[in-house]
């Protein structure tokens, strides 16, 4: 299932035009800004498809019958270009558990690249709600990898997928092989090109949220 924010007028359209404009982009901290927002946002957005449970709370005139989440979800998130977006999610699930997967893409030089996986550090999964945040969804590669991976440590009984821009390729791809998956992207672009940029996209999320980085 996909929902993009975009197709209603919220703030998350004004903030993801921000983020796609070149001038706005020379400020780093106000990009990481932008898409720790839409994390937020995004996260209000699934708790309000989250299980709670009623509590008594005690104020100081009386008892209140309060709900509060049932349980905590697990926010995942794929590194580096992930971090403003998680940083967004946890804002609000502030006492989630926490996972970071290390998918990058390894550039070759004949411009094609692969996704390596060198790092992962998770919680249990089993029957957990699992939340993925990645900017980006291009060709979907680095998030299918990395619910393949997540799937190694546990079975989830649900995973949401936070991304800032995704794109109709993508979007294909990553349902096609994890169908179970309810994408909330902040907006989608139909192209990509040929090195896996999304069209209109933004740019390299990564490099504008952190800087350039040397190609070794
Ligand atoms: O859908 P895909 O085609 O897999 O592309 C999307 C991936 O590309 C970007 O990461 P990148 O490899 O640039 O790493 P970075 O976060 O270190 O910049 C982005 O953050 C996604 O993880
Ligand atoms: O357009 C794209 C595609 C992948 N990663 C990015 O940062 N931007
Ligand atoms: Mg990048």
């Amino acid at each position: 299932m996909v929902i993009n924010l975009s197709e209603q007028h919220s703030l998350v359209s004004n903030w993801v035009s921000e983020l796609r404009d070149t001038e706005i982009q020379q400020d780093r901290m106000r990009f990481r800004r932008n898409l720790e927002r839409i994390g937020e946002v995004i996260a209000y957005e699934i708790s309000r498809e989250l299980p709670y449970k009623t509590v008594e709370t005690q104020t100081s005139l009386g008892i209140s019958n309060s709900r509060v989440l049932a349980e905590q979800p697990v926010l995942a998130t794929i590194l580096r270009a992930g971090l403003p977006l998680h940083q967004g999610l946890l804002n609000y699930f502030d006492k989630a558990d926490n996972a970071f997967v290390s998918a990058y893409r390894k550039h070759h030089k004949d411009g094609s690249f692969t996704i390596n996986v060198e790092y992962l550090s998770s919680p249990e999964l089993e029957n957990r709600i699992v939340i993925v945040s990645d900017p980006m969804l291009a060709t979907g590669a680095s998030l299918v990898k990395t619910v393949q991976y997540l799937r190694e440590i546990g079975r989830p009984k649900l995973i949401h997928v936070a991304a800032a821009i995704a794109c109709t390729e993508g979007i294909e791809y990553v349902l096609r092989e994890e169908p179970s998956l309810k994408l909330w992207c902040g907006d989608i672009d139909d192209e990509i090109t040929a090195k896996g940029y999304i069209v209109p996209g933004l740019g390299d999320a990564g490099d504008l949220a952190f800087g350039g980085k040397a190609q070794y």
